[in-house]
């Protein structure tokens, strides 16, 4: 039995590397409708473990559950059809095209139903007006028919997110997402996660702890891939061994 409010839930997941244990017996709870957030010291096996949920490893062993389906053996694109989308780095989008084209683009993969859908005859306007809404949420709309390659750093990270909203997640994987930005970069994007959180669930590996302060709702923390700690903000930055595991010491806090 999987717990109703859980979207996504593993199950002593584990992944061994020629006998280097890198995730060790994972229980993940990941509640419906929230932003969780997966932190840990270098090493902890954060990768690791969004490569297992989003099957770009298989798992030594383990379970994971979406929406209390097993998915431990599903391929990524049958997990995709379900909704459940990593987000797409920018290296996936097609830098001498717009961003308008590159969402236009994403939304045609092919993911089953909505792809005979957008191969109706009416899928030209409607996708580039969709296309155009969905820059719109992630605030592009002015930056629709430039040349992807010439937007800036954070404008390209919103573009990423665009891209990834195309697909209509249901849980949405974002790996690092504020990763190599500045301060004004990193708050926009945050707001937009905010914003594109609302009636889907989010799941990130994030480094940067002011802006996983700010916005999740829940934080595991790992250490060498094992779950450290989790809770809120408050609740793991309080906890002792989370202060050892982030800066050697007891008395030392989150950098936050
Ligand atoms: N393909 C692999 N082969 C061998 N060892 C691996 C492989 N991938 C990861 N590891 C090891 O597993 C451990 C966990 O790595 P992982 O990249 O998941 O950690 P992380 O928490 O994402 O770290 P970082 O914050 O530095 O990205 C590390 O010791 C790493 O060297």
């Amino acid at each position: 039995m999987t717990h109703a409010n859980m979207i996504l839930e593993t199950r002593g997941l584990t992944r061994e590397f020629n006998g280097f244990t890198a995730v060790n017996g994972i229980d993940l709870r990941v509640r419906r409708g929230t932003i969780h957030a997966l932190i840990g010291p270098n090493g902890a096996g954060k990768t690791t473990c969004f490569n297992l949920l989003t099957k770009f490893l298989t798992p030594t062993s383990g379970q994971i559950f979406f929406d209390g389906r097993e998915i431990t053996r599903a391929a990524p694109a049958a997990i995709a059809r379900q909704g459940v989308v990593r987000s797409f780095q920018i290296s996936a989008v097609f830098p001498h095209l717009t961003p308008v084209d590159n969402v236009t683009i994403a939304l045609q993969r092919p993911l089953g139903v909505s792809y005979r859908f957008w191969k109706s005859s009416t899928m030209v306007r409607s996708l580039r007006e969709r296309a155009l809404e969905l820059l719109g949420d992630v605030g592009l709309a002015a930056y629709a028919d430039v040349k992807t390659v010439e937007l800036s750093y954070g404008h390209k990270r919103a573009l990423e997110i665009a891209t990834t909203l195309a697909m209509d997640p249901v849980l949405m994987l974002l790996d690092e997402p504020t990763q190599g930005m500045g301060h004004e970069d990193v708050d926009r994007v945050t707001a937009l996660i905010d914003k594109v959180s609302k009636g889907r669930t989010i799941l990130m590996v994030e480094h940067n702890m002011k802006m996983v302060s700010s916005i999740a709702d829940t934080i595991t923390v790992l250490q060498r891939g094992e779950i450290l700690a989790e809770g809120d903000y408050a609740v793991v930055s309080a906890n002792p061994q989370v202060k050892e595991a982030y800066m050697g010491t007891e008395d030392a806090s989150l950098a936050h």
